[in-house]
């Protein structure tokens, strides 16, 4: 399925027609579809190509290797996911899938350092590290653009979001979904979930599998062109939009038999703000027609909450 597809230039374009043109069309797409394309993105091809390569030669490491950087007490926070850990909420099947996550570096001299921890150096693969942070600025720059153009589709000001995404607790998430070698019981690569975070920015996958889940109930599979990443609605911003914009249900099927033997790469930056960030409703989204959907919480007790759910935290 095509999703809609927005153009980041119109947003940054200094024009304010197409500045506001933007702005109704990135909101419109996620009260309907909660998922968008999104061109001149400004995160540069070399840079993701690089990422790509680095991350494949990460997930070629002998095992061994790799559990080396799997640390015990993060939650999968930081460093590397062994495959079958995680599963979707409401789930008993793990994923078919490992994965590294990298998060934010304080350089600032803020306080919040200290809740964050470190990230976990990989040595085998040089440069690993270096681009991974250059990806999750980045990713981070792109993120607070689109969350200006939905500040101003929900009546804030457009630097609302701003204030709370700097040094926020966001994710660059490698994943590598290995090759099928067996019947699977009953798990497929990701099974059906909604993402935690604000927003999420997925540079193309590797290879077909995302599929969305549309208002008819109906699955459907999303691509992008090379030139687009694809961006869709958290449950945060369901939460603090008291369900005006939707967070789409979405899962990675496992490819047809004749495509077993490949593996997939994805690498989705979920975009998180700081912990003590309010996530209670905005009151300009309850009316009568729309009573408040959830309590109040900030961002830290959520996604500690919901990292239980998926096994991540104990
Ligand atoms: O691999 C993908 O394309 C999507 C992964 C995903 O939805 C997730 O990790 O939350
Ligand atoms: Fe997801």
């Amino acid at each position: 399925m095509s999703i809609p597809v927005v153009d980041l230039a119109d947003f940054l374009s200094g024009d304010p027609k197409r500045k506001s043109d933007f702005v109704q069309q990135l909101g419109k797409a996620y009260e309907e579809v909660g998922f968008v394309a999104v061109k001149n993105h400004g995160i540069p091809d070399e840079l993701i190509a690089q990422q790509y390569e680095f991350v494949q030669q990460f997930f070629s490491l002998p095992l061994e290797k790799k559990l080396h950087y799997e640390i015990p007490g993060l939650a999968g926070q930081r460093g590397y996911t062994s495959f079958g850990r995680e599963h979707a909420k409401g789930s008993e099947a793990p994923d078919l899938k490992e994965f590294f996550q990298f998060g934010q570096m304080v350089v600032d001299g803020d306080a919040i350092k200290e809740e964050y921890p470190d990230n976990v150096k990989v040595s085998e693969v040089k440069d690993f590290n270096p681009t991974l942070v250059k990806a999750y600025q980045n990713f981070e720059k792109s993120g607070r653009s689109l969350l200006q153009a939905i500040a101003l589709y929900l009546g804030l000001d457009e630097h609302f979001f701003d204030e709370q995404i700097h040094n926020g607790n966001s994710i660059l998430r490698c994943i590598h979904y290995p090759p099928i070698t067996k019947e699977p019981k009953s798990a497929i690569r990701a099974e059906q979930h909604e993402d935690i975070n604000l927003i999420t920015l997925l540079v193309g996958a590797s290879a077909d599998g995302l599929q969305i889940l549309t208002k008819q109930n109906e699955w459907v599979g999303v691509t992008s062109l090379p030139d687009q990443i694809v961006v869709n609605v958290g449950d945060m911003l369901q939460r603090l939009t008291n369900n005006k914009l939707r967070s789409t249900t979405h899962r990675v099927v496992n490819p047809p038999r004749e495509h077993w033997h490949t593996s997939r790469f994805s690498m989705p930056f979920f975009l998180h703000p700081r912990s003590e960030t309010s996530l209670a409703c905005l009151e300009s989204c309850i009316d009568e027609k729309h009573p408040k959907a959830y309590p109040d919480a900030t961002a830290g007790e959520y996604l500690d909450e919901r990292l239980r759910e998926i096994g991540l935290k104990k």
